[in-house]
């Protein structure tokens, strides 16, 4: 039998959800960074366990690397969900007033309930919360309008605790929780490690690779105008006909002297660099039927996952 795709290192999945839960345990209201690109597989299956009685905002950051009509699609598609994403440019800090709006909001709600009980009000307090690399410390930084935390290419470089204040209604933990990137759906596991959004887990460049480009095609089909034809512009290949491990092959042989490995590396940082054009890797299913195309199981799959996931917390 062949090796899986992904390997997760067992200590930092436990590590990440010990540290996780206990930051969870001093906070009032969740800041939930997804990535833009992939909203449904960036939703950890256990969030709404974790999050139990919490207030929560979403936030789907990395806005600049989907089409906006995408995200209109994705904004409407949440809030059929009863549910609200916010889109951000963390590295801009586009978006990011509207989270802080937001998530001040929860917090005049919960002082609302300690008045009615005859106490104090308190400012609110919350956490950054999401997959290893999705913009967590950028985002945190923007919404203090200062550099308090580490934000850098390489996953899984945020550590320790403090508290600040955003305002009088609110205060963050300056460290952000990470969400053990560990999934049993390889799918959605693949399309972490795609993103850079998989932390301390070892996987094959090349499986992932061709991965990326099989669901590049099956994205194309389904949504041509959306993917547009960025593989081809910047590789002069078009990867239509061909398998992704066949395209992967003839990339190497076109430009690395057949080094599958480093055209593998290539094309994965291409596309997290955004030189491939801003793709999303998951659609609404809005932007799919404006097409006149998709398939539509696959589509009930997705918004049956996410509607149990996001109801089996008390949220
Ligand atoms: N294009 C784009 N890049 C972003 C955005 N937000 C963050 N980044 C970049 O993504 C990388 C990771 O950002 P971080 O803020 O360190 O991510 P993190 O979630 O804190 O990462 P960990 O500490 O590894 O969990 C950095 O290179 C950021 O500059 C965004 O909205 N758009």
């Amino acid at each position: 039998m062949s090796t899986p795709p992904i390997q997760w290192y067992p200590g930092h999945i436990a590590k990440a959800e010990r540290s996780l839960l206990e930051q969870l345990k001093k906070v009032d209201v969740v800041l939930e960074v997804r990535d833009a690109r992939i909203p449904i597989a960036t939703r950890h299956p256990q969030i709404g366990q974790w999050l139990g009685n919490k207030e929560r905002v979403l936030v789907l950051n990395r806005m600049d690397m989907i089409p906006a009509g995408v995200q209109q699609d994705w904004r409407t598609w949440f809030q059929k969900q009863d549910d609200t994403a916010y889109f951000t440019d963390a590295n801009h800090g586009k978006g990011v007033e509207a989270v802080s709006r937001a998530a001040q909001a929860l917090g005049a709600k919960m002082n609302q309930r300690r008045r009615d009980r005859g106490m104090l009000p308190r400012p609110v307090r919350a956490v950054v919360i999401g997959f290893p690399n999705v913009g967590k410390s950028a985002l945190i930084n923007r919404l203090l309008k200062r550099r308090v935390v580490e934000s850098a290419r390489r996953p899984g470089v945020t550590r320790q605790l403090r508290w600040i204040r955003i305002s009088d209604e609110l205060e963050l933990l300056d460290a952000p929780g990470i969400l053990p990137s560990k999934l049993t759906n390889q799918q959605a596991a693949l399309k972490l490690a795609i993103c850079d959004d998989i932390g301390e887990a070892a996987y094959d460049n090349q499986r992932v690779a061709a991965a990326f480009v099989d669901l590049w095609k099956e994205l194309s089909e389904a949504a041509p105008t959306l993917i547009g034809s960025g593989l081809e512009t910047r590789y002069g290949l078009s990867p239509s006909g061909v398998t992704g491990e066949t395209y992967l092959a003839q990339l190497a042989e076109h430009r690395y002297q057949n080094d599958v490995e480093r055209a593998a590396r290539q094309l994965l940082n291409d596309f997290r660099k955004g030189l491939l054009g801003a793709v999303p890797l998951e659609l609404p299913p809005a932007a799919i039927a404006a097409e006149g195309q998709g398939n539509p199981d696959e589509r009930a799959e997705e918004r049956a996952e996410e509607k149990s996931g996001e109801h089996s917390g008390a949220q």
